[in-house]
């Protein structure tokens, strides 16, 4: 498997365009199955985790025109079931946690799904519940083969009904968006994430006819109707990708220009990083982050130490926690970094302590950063990246670190982020694939 190579410690400079959505692409891409007719999706992101699915559903017998390597034509006329029972459907979509996604569309349509043990990062129980609930409540029955971990679900139709999530999980709501949107009368869907990745979803699948409403808020109602039709979608800019650019910017002094951001799908992404004391210029729909000295992690209103958590949408989504927290081991002051959502996120900052970081893990859900205020440089080490977040915040660590870094285990940061190691060369920054 291969490494990064990094010396750190140089001053990046220049402009950068983030990449396509990687969670809003695998729902997106999860959807093509619910028409016979064809879909083009645009702005498709370069990596491991997206292209495992596109392969999925090539072997799945869905046409897969690759226009160029952003933008690819779907046609799922002629899908081939039997391939979900095979040794290479278990194997290929156990690479990966968006293959969840194809059930609600395969139900949808079909009347049949299967769900593999689900791949993706190793963060953490990562339950199934609120899909196999949702589901069960639809009208399908479900049975379960533990010496492999497959779910195997059937329905003589899916049927209209109120559905209470167990709590708003990203790809469960998904999942249930696309089973009920061709269900008989009217579903409606409490506590729903409404992540921009979903928001995209749901209005992608009303151009391809669906009726869904609520789009945005945590109550979708459905009106389930006989057929969807072809369209076309465009991705939006990775929010997560984003966010990584704006703390890789600030830990390493650099002056970088992230172009066509989609501002007004970010949130509160930006203001997180404002509340760490880094300086962002909005121009049009660019961010500029100029290179600061220093910055200085505010406190709350009553001088109290400030806690940055995630929490559901329209929260900071917790797959730039492990960013924030290593951009704040240079700040000057302290703050509390509470991952709620997943329970072994944060045990890389092992590796940020063997660098020279303060860092107190309080337990497996918080850690305590106080900021170097840059007196040291965190120093380079060899080190392995345990998840694709994970593996980002130690590669900004390694390029604003003294001296060489070998960051192994990278397929974790390719899984989604697209040519990383170009893209960051561009902007001056010493890093070798080896
Ligand atoms: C492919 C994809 O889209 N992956 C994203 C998706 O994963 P995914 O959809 O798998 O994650 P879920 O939203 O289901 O939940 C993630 C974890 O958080 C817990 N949980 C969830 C909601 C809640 O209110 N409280 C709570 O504790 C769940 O029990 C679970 O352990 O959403 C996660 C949460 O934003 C992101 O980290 C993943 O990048
Ligand atoms: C946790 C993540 O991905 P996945 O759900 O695909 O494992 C992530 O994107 O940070």
């Amino acid at each position: 498997m291969s490494s990064f190579e990094v010396t750190g410690g140089i001053k990046l400079k220049g402009e950068i365009e983030p990449q396509g959505a990687k969670n809003e692409a695998l729902q997106i891409i999860s959807a093509v199955l619910l028409t016979s007719e064809k879909v083009t999706i645009s702005n498709i992101p370069d990596i491991l985790d997206v292209n495992n699915l596109i392969e999925l559903l090539s072997e799945m017998n869905v046409k897969v025109d690759r226009i160029d390597r952003h933008t690819c034509i779907f046609q799922a006329d002629d899908v081939n079931l039997n391939y979900l029972r095979s040794e290479d459907f278990k194997k290929k979509s156990g690479r990966l946690r968006g293959s969840v996604m194809l059930a609600g569309p395969m139900l949808a349509r079909y009347k049949k799904a299967f769900i593999p043990k689900p791949g993706g990062d190793k963060i953490g129980r990562r339950r199934l519940d609120t899909h196999l609930l949702g589901f069960e409540k639809l009208g399908a029955t479900f049975t379960y083969y533990a010496e492999d971990g497959f779910f195997y679900f059937s329905t003589e139709g899916l049927k209209g009904t109120y559905l209470l999530l167990d709590e708003p999980s990203v790809t469960g709501t998904a999942n249930l968006v696309m089973a009920s949107v061709m269900a008989e009368g009217t579903t409606t869907i409490y506590n729903a994430a409404c992540e921009p990745y979903l928001q995209q979803l749901c209005k992608m699948l009303n151009h391809m006819g669906a009726n869904i409403s609520g789009v945005g808020s945590n109550m979708l109602t459905i009106q389930g109707v006989d057929k969807l039709y072809g369209t076309a979608h465009h991705i939006l800019p990775d929010m997560i990708e984003i966010g990584s650019f704006i703390g890789l910017a600030a830990m390493t002094q650099s002056d970088i220009t992230i172009r066509n951001v989609g501002l007004e799908h970010l949130g509160v992404i930006p203001d997180r990083f404002r509340q760490l004391g880094i300086q962002m210029n909005i121009s049009g729909d660019d961010i500029h982050i100029p290179s600061q000295e220093l910055y200085e992690i505010q406190t709350y209103m009553d001088g109290g130490v400030l806690t940055i958590y995630d929490h559901p949408w329209p929260g900071l989504t917790p797959d730039l926690l492990s960013i924030i927290l290593v951009v704040a081991t240079q700040a000057k002051g302290s703050v509390l970094v509470h991952q709620k959502m997943f329970e072994s996120r944060l045990f890389f900052v092992d590796k940020l302590i063997d660098m020279g970081a303060q860092i107190i893990l309080c337990d497996p859900h918080r850690a305590a950063v106080i900021g170097l205020e840059r007196k040291n440089k965190l120093r380079g080490i060899e080190m392995s990246s345990p998840d694709i977040r994970a593996g980002v915040a130690l590669l900004i660590a390694a390029l604003s670190a003294e001296g060489k870094s070998v960051i192994q285990n990278i397929d974790q940061i390719d899984r989604g982020y697209q040519y990383i190691d170009k893209r960051l060369q561009h902007l001056g920054a010493d890093i070798r694939r080896v």
